[in-house]
């Protein structure tokens, strides 16, 4: 089953119609672009967890794909990424065809997605081992990142907002800041208590980019072998963190808690459950705590040789 890693032969495509920009002229341009370089096949997904399961069965036959394409938002990702889990012959490339698209601005920055494709079949792009989380209390796999408080909080403000694109999350996120209340909270990162108190959001990652706009993580590497955590505490008034977030300048206010470490726990410490989402995900039914244990360089992936700078493989 082993390839080498510049055989670009065979090429799958996911594609999630139902993402938030991820409509039909731009799946098929995907696909004739592909299929100008590889043989390629495309999937269309049929229901959420669809996109997982057909990775799987696409990457255990006898020709697997050796790049995986995804046409979707964060979640389509996240999908994606799970399907992929322990794969040494394909890399995925992320085209932007959701809401935030906070991934592929990770990898590509703001490049358009024709331009990233074909620079991955012209040898200009690089491979890069992304490193991923593992959401230990819900065994989950964890790509873009993890938040608790008001961003989990704006997803649910997302759903009756009836914008498009980056503009929706921008509207929500204002909208969950103005009507948020801290909860109390502890951030552990490797066994030491980063903060303790009110907090307004505690976000590992991971991407450095939320919402597709938001640069919570200014300091956040793809490939260190390591998780990024801050926590906006109660400190800070919450409708001043859409603005302080948009270039990363919270990092220097008072109330603002950055971390670094393999295994991050963010807990709410009334008894009460945890808001909280990944990958822009809410999820239900929470724990009081949440565990997000680092699995370093678990994901090839073509990146942007300067927007991704770091070591290639
Ligand atoms: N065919 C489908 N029908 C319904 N839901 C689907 C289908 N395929 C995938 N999904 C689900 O759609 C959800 C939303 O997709 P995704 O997150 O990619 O788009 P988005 O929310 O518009 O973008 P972003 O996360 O970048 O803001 C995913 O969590 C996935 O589980």
């Amino acid at each position: 089953m082993s390839r080498p890693v510049s055989d670009l032969d065979q090429v799958l495509v996911i594609a999630n119609p139902t993402a938030g920009s991820a409509r039909a002229p731009l799946m098929n341009a995907v696909r004739d672009a592909c299929a100008a370089h590889a043989e390629t096949a495309v999937h269309i997904t049929t229901a959420r967890g669809d996109a997982t399961e057909s990775v799987q069965r696409a990457l255990a036959e006898r020709t697997p794909p050796s790049v995986v394409v995804v046409v979707g938002g964060d979640g389509t990702v996240r999908e994606v990424v799970e399907g992929m889990a322990g794969t040494t012959t394909a890399t995925l490339l992320v085209v932007p065809g959701g809401t935030g698209n906070s991934v592929y601005r990770m990898l590509w920055g703001d490049r358009p997605w024709a331009e990233s494709v074909r620079a991955v079949f012209s040898g200009e792009a690089v491979r890069r081992r992304l490193d991923l989380a593992r959401l230990t209390e819900i065994d989950a796999t964890v790509c873009l990142g993890a938040c608790s408080g008001v961003v989990a909080e704006a997803l649910d403000f997302a759903k009756r907002t009836p914008l498009s694109g980056r503009a929706r999350y921008k509207q929500a996120f204002a909208d969950a800041c103005a009507a948020h209340k801290p909860y109390p909270g502890r951030v552990t990162v490797d066994g030491k208590v980063l903060f303790e108190g009110d907090t307004v959001l505690a976000n590992v990652g991971g991407g450095r980019y939320r919402g597709g706009q938001y640069l919570l993580l200014p300091l956040s590497e793809l490939a260190d072998g390591l998780l990024d955590v801050v926590v906006i505490s109660g400190q800070v008034d919450p409708v001043r963190i859409p603005d302080l977030i948009r270039d990363g300048s919270h990092l220097g206010e008072p109330g603002v808690y950055y971390g670094r470490g393999s295994e991050i726990r963010v807990e709410r410490t009334d008894g009460e459950p945890l808001v909280f989402e990944h990958d822009g995900e809410l999820i239900a039914d929470t724990a009081p705590s949440m565990t997000l244990r680092v699995a370093p360089g678990a994901l090839p992936v073509w990146a942007d040789p300067v927007v991704a700078a770091g070591p290639a493989w």
